[in-house]
């Protein structure tokens, strides 16, 4: 099914399918069947890329079909963007349309916006960004209300701010995180929601401390350490890690220590294979972790740190990818089951899947 036009009467259908095939594929594991979040139907992805194409000197939003690269297809709406995107994209199109420096040499167009109501566009251009172009961006930007950022090759012109502002009501209490261009945001703001919701009641409240690898801007670290006495939280992107920072200030968090490390590092550190400058402030032995939690790319944990986790009494993993999941079932397994299963709806209508479980020691 295309994704910029879906069928919402399906919607139920859809989940209960997605459901049925990810209990079937976890079976070996568990026989829970998994606890369900469900997205809204429409209009639940904060972040987008178009590809802008050009025809008799019209500009237009184009993505491409799975599979099908030759030539996209033209795209007028973006049902499942946010409303806020929705709104943009039109006046951002037209904008372009009437300023040949805009639409010159034009081929991507990037949102993201928050549930919060705050935006950012980026323009992604083949040409150098020169004074025209500021100019004729910094007048959009006015129009627009939201900032405006240029891209070209080793070029990056922020106007304005290169980053949005997300507002996350957790429990009752609002969170605040800085979403810096290009680094790793939740791409379904109610999903990432219900995923921090569900993390924390897995988890409940503890007197022992919590390590997080893979913890991006903070997003799930910062309502945690409220569960724990004290966090330790790594992460490979130094833009990641330094929005992590200003959200620990921001939110006035002070039983957090965010590391810039990835998790090949932090498993050699904790296992004094070799000692990272990185944590010469951290005194590792100090930390009486009794969980930890991993929410990897794509790729799942890598055989050093799925053993080192696999010493924890409890891992929270929350996972984007069924299939490498499963392959780190096969080691965890060996020593956890399966306490906690969720099916978490980041993509409807797609065979995108996201879970979360919670292993605990046998
Ligand atoms: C799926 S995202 C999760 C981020 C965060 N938990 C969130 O909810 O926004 C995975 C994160 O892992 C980071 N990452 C990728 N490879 C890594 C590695 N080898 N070690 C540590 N972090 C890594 C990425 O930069 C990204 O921020």
């Amino acid at each position: 099914m295309a994704l910029h036009r879906v069928n919402t009467d399906d919607y139920q259908d859809q989940l209960h399918a997605k459901a049925k095939r990810l209990a079937e594929a976890y079976r070996e594991f568990t026989d829970l069947e998994p606890e369900l979040f469900p997205s809204p139907p429409i209009h639940y992805r904060l972040r987008a890329e178009f590809k802008v194409w050009h025809e008799g000197g019209v500009a237009h939003y184009a993505m491409y079909r799975q599979g099908e690269y030759k030539k996209p297809f033209i795209i007028d709406t973006f049902t499942v963007g946010s409303e806020l995107m929705n709104q943009l994209m039109p006046k951002v199109l037209e904008a372009v349309n009437s300023s040949e420096v805009l639409r010159k040499r034009l081929f991507s167009a990037e949102f993201l916006t928050t549930l919060s109501g705050d935006a950012l566009i980026t323009l992604i251009y083949h040409k150098k960004l020169d004074e025209s172009w500021e100019r004729e961006a910094r007048a959009l930007q006015e129009k627009l209300g939201f900032p405006i950022l240029g891209r070209s090759r080793k070029q990056k012109m922020v106007l304005e701010r290169d980053f949005v502002t997300e507002k996350l009501d957790i429990d009752g209490k609002s969170y605040q995180y800085k979403q810096v261009e290009g680094s790793f945001t939740q791409p379904n703001g109610h999903i990432c929601r219900s995923m921090i919701q569900w993390a924390k009641n897995a988890c409940g409240q503890n007197s022992n401390d919590l390590l997080e690898l893979y913890c991006g801007n903070g997003n799930f670290t910062i309502p945690l350490s409220e569960n724990f006495e004290k966090v330790l939280a790594t992460e490979i992107s130094k833009v990641s890690v330094n929005s992590a920072q200003e959200n620990i200030q921001v939110n006035g968090i002070n039983n957090l220590d965010i590391v810039r490390l990835s998790s090949e590092e932090f498993t050699q550190a904790i296992d004094k294979v070799r000692p990272f400058r990185r944590l010469a402030h951290i005194d590792l032995d100090s930390y009486s972790f009794d969980t930890v939690l991993v929410d990897p790319p794509r790729a799942g944990l890598d055989e050093d740190t799925c053993a080192m986790v696999a010493r924890f009494p409890r891992i929270l993993y929350i996972s984007c990818n069924p299939e490498t999941q499963l392959e780190n079932l096969k080691f965890l397994s060996r020593t956890h089951r399966i306490e906690r299963f969720a099916l978490f709806d980041q993509f409807p209508y797609t065979d995108h899947t996201e879970t979360g479980l919670l292993l605990v020691r046998k």
